[in-house]
This record gives structure tokens, C-alpha cells and sequence, in this order.
């Protein structure tokens, strides 16, 4: 299925439920400001005070759903036996780095895994590709990487081109991120300037499902950021890139277990230690 397929089958989804996000953005004009800039339907204009209450009653009620999920996943991974998860973080990281659509990724966007935030770990995936850095950005791997950096608090993060881990600082966060600008005091590449597409981005999460539900941190740093650069991507009509998400077994939720909005942008393709799960058609195509 494809991202804009998905993404509508989300939509239609929620529509069916009671306590529907997607309900209440295609029928409040306040909502839809704030979360899809479509304009608002004709009949909108005769809503009432009372239907504008019981939408945020209704967003309220499902941005209360993510919250009480996120406790419990957290709650599970904090549960998760310390040799167990090294096993998994092994696991996965092992499929990526034999994947054929890493292993022909040139360009690709990856987090530093943060260890007190019990997610899966990425360092030997990004010890593989920034073995030898040469002096343009690349490696002698032959990829480009890009990794996040908070600049504020409103969802805004950028992802930037470091070729060492040295290049990376602790944040407020206790995440490791890059500095705007490198050892030489040259501005950092900032992948919404690069002249050339990302193929593959590795995402990090809370909860995930096969249909290809992601449930983040709450910061919203990853779906507005993802809204930009597809937004970009189709304005300079670059190939897609492939969404893949990293996720321990105990994070795979059944399917209708993880509310979404119509912010929330679907992944392609999820690895757990069992293997890669591909979604969309993008990922069955590419990952074989
Ligand atoms: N490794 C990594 N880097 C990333 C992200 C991420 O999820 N993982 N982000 C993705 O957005 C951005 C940073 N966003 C973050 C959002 C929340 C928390 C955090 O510590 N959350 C706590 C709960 C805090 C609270 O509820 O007050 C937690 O989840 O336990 C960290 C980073 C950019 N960099
Ligand atoms: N495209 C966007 N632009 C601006 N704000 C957004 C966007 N997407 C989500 N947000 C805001 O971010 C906040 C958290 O959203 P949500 O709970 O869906 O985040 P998440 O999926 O857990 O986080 P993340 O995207 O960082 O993984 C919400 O207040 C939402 O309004």
C-alpha cells in the first residue's frame, strides 16, 4: 500500500470511531489550523459552540490514549531483561547492517539511541557507516548521515551531517546531538538544504504496529520534520525515501492499540529482532 494509501486508510479508520481525531479535524476548523492545513469544509461554518467543545473533548481523550500508552510501553521496556534487550539490540542491528536497502542506502537520517530511554540501539549501525570519514561529509562506506537536533520547543528539529561521533555533545536532553557547526566553525549540512534526497531514514519510537503506526515521545519532533521533508521531497520530485523504524518485540502493538492523528506519518517498514516487517509497497519492493 502506498503512504498517501495508508495515511487515507488511517483517516477512514478513525472516522469510524467515537473518540476519532480524524473526525473531529475534518469537521473543526480550530483542529484543522492546527493540525492539517487543508481548508475547512463548507459545513463548518454553521458549527456550534458546542461541537467545537466536544471536539476538543474528543482530542483531548485521544491525545490522553497516547499518553497512557507511552506509560505503559515505557513500563515494559523498563521491565525488559537487561541481557534480553542486548540480544534484540544485536538482532536488529545485524539485519539492518545486512539489509540491501542499507547497504545501498547512500544518504540516510539515523538517532543516537539514548540507553535511559531503553531504545534500541543504533551504535554499531552508525560505527559502520562513519568507519574512515573522508573530508567531503562522506565515509569511505560511501554514505552521507544526518542526525536530529532539537532547536527548540515547538517540534522543531533539524537533522545534520556529522561525519564522527566525536562531532556529538550531550543536549538538555541527555541525547547526544551534533553543534550547529563543526570543528572548523563551518555550518553543519542541514538535510533541508542538501542538494541531493535522503534514501533511508532509521526511526525511533515508543509503540509501533504492522500497519505501520508509529507512536513517538509526544514531542512531535518527527512528524513535522517528516511532514517537511516529504513535502520537500514532492516539490523536487526525489525519489521517496524509506521510512523504517527500529522496535523491540515488546513495542509491536497490535492493530487499533496506537491512536494516531492525522499528523502521524506512517512508516514503511519496521525491523524487531524477528526480521524486517516491510508495509507499504516501497518497502516490499526494496526490502527482499
Ligand atoms: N535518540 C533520540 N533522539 C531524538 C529523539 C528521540 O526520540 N530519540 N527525538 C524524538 O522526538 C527528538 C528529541 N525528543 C525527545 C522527546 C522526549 C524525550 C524524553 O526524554 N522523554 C521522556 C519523557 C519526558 C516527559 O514526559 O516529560 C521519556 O520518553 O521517557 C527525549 C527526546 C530528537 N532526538
Ligand atoms: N507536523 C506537525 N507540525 C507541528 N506540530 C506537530 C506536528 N505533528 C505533531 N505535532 C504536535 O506535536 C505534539 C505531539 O504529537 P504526537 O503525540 O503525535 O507526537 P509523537 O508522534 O509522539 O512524537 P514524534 O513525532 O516526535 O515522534 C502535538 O501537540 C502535536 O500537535
Amino acid at each position: 500500500m502506498s503512504r498517501a494509501g495508508l495515511r487515507q486508510k488511517a483517516k477512514l479508520v478513525l472516522m469510524t470511531q467515537p473518540y476519532s481525531i480524524a473526525t473531529v479535524l475534518t469537521q473543526a476548523p480550530p483542529f484543522c489550523s492546527l493540525f492539517n492545513p487543508l481548508p475547512a469544509p463548507r459545513s463548518i461554518v454553521t458549527m456550534t459552540n458546542n461541537t467545537h467543545q466536544s471536539s476538543n473533548t474528543h482530542l483531548e481523550a485521544v491525545f490522553n490514549q497516547k499518553k497512557i500508552l507511552r506509560s505503559s510501553i515505557r513500563k515494559a521496556l523498563k521491565g525488559m531483561d537487561p541481557s534480553s534487550r542486548s540480544q534484540e539490540d544485536n538482532a536488529i542491528q545485524n539485519i539492518i547492517l545486512e539489509a540491501p536497502w542499507f547497504r545501498s542506502s547512500q544518504r540516510l537520517c539515523a538517532y543516537i539511541s539514548c540507553s535511559s530511554l531503553r531504545e534500541v540501539d543504533t551504535s554499531k549501525v552508525l560505527s559502520e557507516i562513519l568507519q574512515n570519514p573522508a573530508k567531503d561529509g562522506h565515509t569511505q562506506t560511501g554514505k552521507r548521515l544526518y542526525v536530529p537536533r532539537v532547536e527548540d520547543q515547538n517540534s522543531y528539529m533539524r537533522m545534520l551531517n556529522i561525519t564522527h561521533m566525536d562531532d556529538l555533545i550531550s543536549n538538555s536532553m541527555n541525547i547526544l546531538e551534533p553543534a550547529p557547526v563543526d570543528g572548523d566553525g563551518n555550518e553543519r549540512e542541514d538535510v533541508m538544504q542538501a542538494t541531493d534526497p535522503v534514501d533511508l531514514l532509521l526511526l525511533p519510537g515508543l509503540a509501533f504496529d504492522k500497519s505501520g503506526r508509529r507512536l513517538g515521545r509526544g514531542g512531535g519532533y518527527y512528524d513535522a520534520f517528516l511532514k517537511n521533508y516529504l513535502e520537500l521531497v514532492k516539490e523536487r520530485n526525489w525519489k521517496q525515501p524509506l521510512l523504517v523504524a527500529l522496535s523491540y518485540s515488546v513495542q509491536i502493538m497490535d492493530e487499533g492499540v496506537i491512536p494516531v492523528t492525522p499528523n502521524d506519518v506512517p512508516v514503511d517498514a519496521l525491523v524487531s529482532p524477528a526480521g524486517v516487517i516491510p508495509i507499504t509497497t516501497a518497502a516490499q519492493e526494496r526490502c527482499h
